[in-house]
């Protein structure tokens, strides 16, 4: 056991929603977790939260038993040779940065160092995340359990055996957030030209959306069967869809999500 159960390695939104996750939770009190931060201001906040907290990422590695990687894939190239410096028992490695590779970490820090990747979402800050996960040959079955459990307390969470995997579920889980607002923003702005007071229109859609999820999960009828449900024949929905399907809706979000994993896979090189 090292001085801290949990440390994160850049507590940027991401690192910082899942320590607090942990924390709310009840897997460890927040003194039992170290942050690194390279803003003195981020680190004074998270000192108030009563988090311990440093400016020297090489001490996360070396005082903690679990180490997120909360650092953009752009900047592993200039920590991770500096953590194959660090000299210590090997903590678990959790890295959430899109596309990189258990290659890339291994050839840094050790082919005998347990990495878990994890593929989470924004939501998770409200517990509605979901997160997808895969081990290295290093990482025991034991210890991808604990981190699937870790992410268990912030919403859904899948493993996958095959690394290329969590490339391949980007578009889905982890970018979505941002097609999903899209979408909303695009539902509301029309909303407002029709009168719809913007606030109503918000309400309204995010309610709708919610609903329209539940009714998916429920797992009874497919998209296609749902969507017919709704569409009476020659009614008001068949004309929205007809516009949908003519301008190739289908096709954008097949191009969208194929050059998001694309983008995973470059990241990672
Ligand atoms: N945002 C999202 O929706 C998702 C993000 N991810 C992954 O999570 C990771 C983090 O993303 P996110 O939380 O949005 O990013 P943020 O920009 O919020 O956080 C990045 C963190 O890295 C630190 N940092 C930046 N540059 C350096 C550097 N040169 N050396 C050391 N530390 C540095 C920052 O320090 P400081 O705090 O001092 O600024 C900050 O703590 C990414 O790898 C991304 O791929 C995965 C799934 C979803
Ligand atoms: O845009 C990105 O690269 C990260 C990974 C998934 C969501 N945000």
């Amino acid at each position: 056991m090292k001085t801290y159960r949990f440390g994160v390695l850049g507590a940027g939104n991401m690192g910082t929603a899942i320590v607090e996750g942990a924390v709310r939770a009840g897997l460890f009190p927040p003194a039992q977790a170290l942050l690194f931060n390279r803003s003195a201001e981020k680190r004074e906040k998270n000192r108030e939260k009563g988090f311990a907290v440093t400016g020297d990422y090489t001490e996360v590695y070396t005082a903690c038993d679990t180490v997120v990687l909360g650092v953009k894939p752009q900047n592993f190239d200039e920590i991770l040779p500096v953590l194959s410096g660090c000299r210590c028992e090997k903590p678990l490695v959790v890295s959430i940065a899109a596309g990189i590779t258990f290659a890339k970490i291994e050839r840094a820090l050790g082919a005998d160092t347990p990495v878990v990747r994890v593929m989470p979402n924004t939501p998770l800050m409200l517990g509605e995340g979901a997160a997808q996960l895969v081990k290295n040959a290093a990482a025991t079955q034991e210890q991808l359990d604990a981190v699937r459990a870790l992410f268990d307390t912030m919403g859904a969470t899948a493993v996958f055996d095959e690394e290329s995997m969590l490339n391949e579920v980007i578009p889905y889980a982890g970018s979505a957030p941002a097609y999903i607002y899209a979408f909303a923003d695009a539902m509301v702005r029309s909303a407002v030209q029709h009168g719809v007071p913007e606030a109503d229109a918000l309400r309204m859609f995010c309610q709708t959306m919610i609903g329209s999820a539940k009714m998916l999960l429920r797992g009874d009828r497919t998209p296609a069967e749902l969507i017919g449900a709704v569409c009476s024949p020659g009614g008001t929905t068949v004309e929205a869809m007809k516009v949908l399907e003519s301008r190739g809706l289908y096709d954008i979000l097949a191009e969208a999500c194929d050059n998001c994993i694309a983008r995973a896979y470059e990241l990672g090189k």
